[in-house]
C-alpha cells in the first residue's frame, strides 16, 4: 500500500517520500520555513513535537538549521510521566536529538514537573507553559497503531475531557490502561489551532491504521487521530 492508495479528505496534503531520511530532510525544511517566517513577525516562535521512534531523522536536520533558535519555544505534544534519566523519555529523545547544534540555544518548556503523577504535577505543568504564546506555530504529531496521537488514548478515562472543543486546560493527565507509563498531554484545543500541521508517520502499519482512521471519520473518541485528519494537515509519511 501507498500514501496515494488513500482517499485522504479534501485539504490534506500528502508530502510523502521514498525514504525515511528524504522525508526528515522535507519536513526540517518545511519547519524551518515556517519558523523563520514567524520569526520575521513575531517576537517569539514555538514548536510542538513528538515523541517515539519517527522522528529521530527528522530531529537531527532540524537541529542543524540556521534559525534564531534563542527566540524559539520547544516542547513535547505528550509526555510519558518518568524521570528524564529513563530510556522512556521523550524530553530525553529532544534533549539529545534536537537541542544540538544551532537548536540548542532553544527554550525548552518541559512537561515533566516534579510529583509522583501527572494528576499531582499538573498545576506545575500548567506554570511552566504560562507564557507559551498560543496559538502554537509549528505541531508534529506522531500515530500509533490503536490510533492515538499525542497521549489522547483511545483508552484513556481522560480522554473525553481532552479532546472537548471548549476544554480549557492546555494539558491534561492521560491514564490508558494499554500504557505502562502514565502520560500527560497537550488538549485538543492547542494542538487544533496550531498554524502548522504535520502527521510524520513511517511504515506500511502506519498507512493502515490510516485506512481505518480514514474509514469512520466521525468516530474521534475511537481514534483520536482522526480529529486532525481535517484540511490543513501536512502528511509526511515513508515506507
Ligand atoms: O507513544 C507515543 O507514540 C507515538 C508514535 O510513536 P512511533 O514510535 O510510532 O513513532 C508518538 O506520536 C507519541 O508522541 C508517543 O508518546
Amino acid at each position: 500500500m501507498k500514501m496515494s492508495d488513500l482517499r485522504l479528505p479534501q485539504g490534506v496534503r500528502d508530502c510523502s517520500g521514498e525514504t525515511p531520511e528524504a522525508v526528515a530532510l522535507n519536513l526540517a525544511d518545511a519547519v524551518a520555513e515556517f519558523l523563520a517566517a514567524r520569526l520575521r513577525e513575531a517576537p517569539r516562535a514555538s514548536l510542538v513535537l513528538s515523541g517515539g521512534s519517527t522522528p529521530l531523522p527528522f530531529f537531527k536536520a532540524l537541529s542543524s538549521k540556521n534559525l534564531e533558535w534563542g527566540r524559539v519555544d520547544v516542547l513535547l505534544a505528550d509526555e510519558r510521566w518518568v524521570d528524564e534519566s529513563d530510556d522512556a523519555s521523550n524530553t530525553r529523545l529532544v534533549r539529545e536529538n534536537l537541542l544540538q547544534n544551532q537548536a540548542a540555544s532553544a527554550r525548552f518548556l518541559s512537561l515533566k514537573q516534579p510529583g509522583a503523577t501527572p494528576a499531582e504535577g499538573l498545576e506545575r505543568v500548567k506554570a511552566e507553559l504560562a507564557d507559551l504564546a498560543l496559538p502554537i506555530d509549528v505541531l508534529i504529531l506522531g500515530m500509533g497503531n490503536d490510533g492515538h496521537t499525542a497521549s489522547l488514548f483511545p483508552d484513556a478515562p481522560e480522554l473525553k475531557s481532552a479532546m472537548d472543543p471548549e476544554c480549557q486546560d492546555i494539558v491534561a493527565a492521560a491514564t490508558p490502561a494499554s500504557q505502562p507509563q502514565k502520560r500527560i498531554t497537550l488538549t485538543w484545543p492547542p494542538l487544533r489551532d496550531a498554524r502548522f500541521k504535520a502527521l510524520h508517520l513511517k511504515g506500511e502499519d502506519k498507512l493502515q491504521t490510516l485506512e481505518r482512521a480514514l474509514s469512520e471519520p466521525d468516530e474521534v473518541l475511537e481514534m483520536p487521530i482522526r480529529a486532525f485528519l481535517k484540511p490543513g494537515l501536512q502528511l509526511f509519511w515513508s515506507p
